[in-house]
């Protein structure tokens, strides 16, 4: 129908019939100026123009077409929808470039946190070693306790020792003896003193006394505990015995004072460290024979001197000799109990004989208590050469005195039952459990031999009255002082001792 009226009008057009005007809307659009003829009839119009003319001039909008025309194709989108669409692409195009101010930020302000740190904090803090011989470390006082009137036990605690604690640093060994230097910041001065291989377990709630505990763990390291005397006049002992709780002091070492010269037995293993209870102390390994046996030495303490020898006997890799100690102190109470119960264990497992002379008593220590020297079981090469070859005798002179029981087995056979018979012999697989029972049962005696070496440690004028007075005026730092006192009287040189100052 609406083809037939669009024919009927193009033929209109294109005949010279002269149409009315107002008849169609569109020719009420030609303008003014147009070629109008003066005979008042209107020249045909181009079927191109007046197909243009013909068009609606309205934009699409696909949401007006109610009539739900669909399209072969997608619908052309709508101006909105294709802004939108271009805003949504844009906007993917650049999710990088959109996050880009915010990383940055971001990064700058980790790099602001770090650099803040890094540059504010103490250096100190960030080393992760315990000690160092050549730089001061900040430790902590994580405990402290009174003794007796003039003695403290201090527990010092390596400062963030959770966070730098390196679990090779083994700081105790019982191969030599060391001890760390404390500054005193406002006078800047430096005194040496002991650690032991201790910390605090726990504080007994009556009587406030802490349980001191070995450190045996490489994760209990970077904890020591000091016993320190307190001198009236004596300017480091008071500013230290008076640190509280918390508070912060500076440590450099550790300054080893005397290192255990070589042994055969070092290729084996070590002697168990020492255990709060006596029975947990494992028994030690049995040495060969014929290697030459551990060294016995003589220890000549007084006061705080005996600590050189308790940080050896109660650190890992104790040394696998005999100690005798004479210790003197001024009060019983000079020397914490658990301390001397720790001296005890050692005894009782054959590792030292400890013998305390309390001068508040009238004990001194005199010539009887200091015995000849006897020359040391290993002195080099040529001693584990003797040492095979006596052990060699020992099997022949073992080997003859067989033959000879066989031989003279039928008059043994002949004899009358002997007590010893009677009692059933050990199981020889039954082996000691700690090293109580395998130094009371299956040892018994400590060994009856002379000392080889000994050590001096105490106040100068006790060193002096037992070994003469030490002098380290040379360059090598070595004590060139001349013997005398108790020890030149038995014989002793300046070889075979050694005065801890
Ligand atoms: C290697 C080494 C390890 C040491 N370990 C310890 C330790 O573990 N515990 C400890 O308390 N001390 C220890 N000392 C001693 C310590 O270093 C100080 O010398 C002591 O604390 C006194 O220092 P001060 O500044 O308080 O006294 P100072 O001002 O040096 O002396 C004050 C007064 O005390 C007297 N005096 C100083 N030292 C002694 C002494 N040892 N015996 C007797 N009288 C003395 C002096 O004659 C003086 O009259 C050790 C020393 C050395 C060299």
């Amino acid at each position: 129908m609406l083809r037939r009226v669009r024919l009927l009008r193009q033929v209109r057009l294109n005949s010279n019939v002269p149409g009315r005007p107002n008849e169609s809307g569109d020719l009420e659009k030609i303008p003014k100026h147009s070629n109008v003829s003066s005979s008042g009839s209107i020249p045909p119009i181009k079927t191109s123009i007046s197909n243009m003319l013909a068009k609606k001039k309205v934009e699409y909008n696909p949401e007006d077409n109610k009539e739900g025309v669909t399209y072969e194709f997608h619908a052309p989108q709508s101006p909105l929808e294709v802004r939108s669409e271009q805003i949504r692409k844009s906007h993917q195009a650049s999710k990088w470039r959109k996050m880009l101010p915010s990383l940055a930020v971001g990064g700058a302000l980790i790099w602001g946190f770090y650099a803040y740190n890094y540059f504010t904090a103490d250096k100190k803090e960030a080393i992760p070693d315990l000690l160092l011989p050549d730089r001061f470390l900040p430790y902590l006082v994580s405990f402290k306790y009174q003794v007796d009137q003039d003695h403290y036990l201090i527990e010092l605690t390596r400062k963030n020792r959770g966070s730098i604690l390196a679990p090779h640093q083994q700081l105790f060994d019982g191969k030599r003896i060391w001890s760390v230097e404390i500054k005193q910041p406002e006078i800047n001065i430096v005194r040496n003193y002991t650690p032991l291989p201790l910390y605090v377990a726990g504080i007994d709630p009556d009587t406030q006394e802490p349980h001191l505990r070995l450190v045996t763990k490489p994760e209990e390291e970077g904890k020591f505990v000091l016993l320190v005397k307190r001198y009236d006049s004596g300017e480091f002992s008071r500013w230290l015995t008076s640190r509280k709780l918390l508070d912060e002091v500076e440590l450099r070492g550790p300054v080893v004072e005397y290192k255990v010269p070589y042994h055969p037995l070092d290729k084996f293993p070590a002697r168990p460290q020492l255990q709060p209870l006596l029975s947990k102390i494992q028994p030690d390994p049995e040495y060969p024979e014929n290697i030459p046996k551990p060294e016995t030495w003589a220890f000549y303490a007084a006061g705080t001197g005996v600590l050189p020898l308790l940080q050896m006997l109660y650190s890992p890799n104790p040394p696998k000799g005999f100690i005798n100690a004479y210790v003197s102190l001024r009060k019983e109470s000079n020397l914490p109990s658990q301390l001397k119960t720790l001296n005890y264990f050692a005894e009782k497992c054959g590792r030292a004989k400890f013998t305390y002379l309390i001068s508040d008593n009238g004990d001194r220590l005199e010539a009887k208590h200091v015995s000849r020297p006897q020359l040391p079981n290993f002195s080099g090469l040529m001693d584990v050469k003797i040492s095979e070859e006596v052990y060699r005798q020992k099997l022949l002179a073992q080997k003859r005195q067989e033959v000879k029981n066989q031989i003279q087995g039928a008059r043994i056979e002949e004899r009358p039952l002997q007590e010893e018979d009677v009692i059933p012999k050990l199981d020889i697989r039954l082996q000691p459990q700690n090293a109580f029972q395998q130094f009371s049962f299956f040892r018994k005696q400590p060994p009856q031999v002379y000392p080889s070496f000994a050590f001096i440690c105490g106040p100068e004028g006790f060193i002096s009255y037992v070994s003469g007075r030490p002098n380290l005026n040379n360059l090598e730092q070595k004590d060139t002082g001349d013997l005398s006192g108790l020890l030149k009287d038995k014989g002793w040189t300046l070889s075979n001792i050694k005065r801890l100052i």
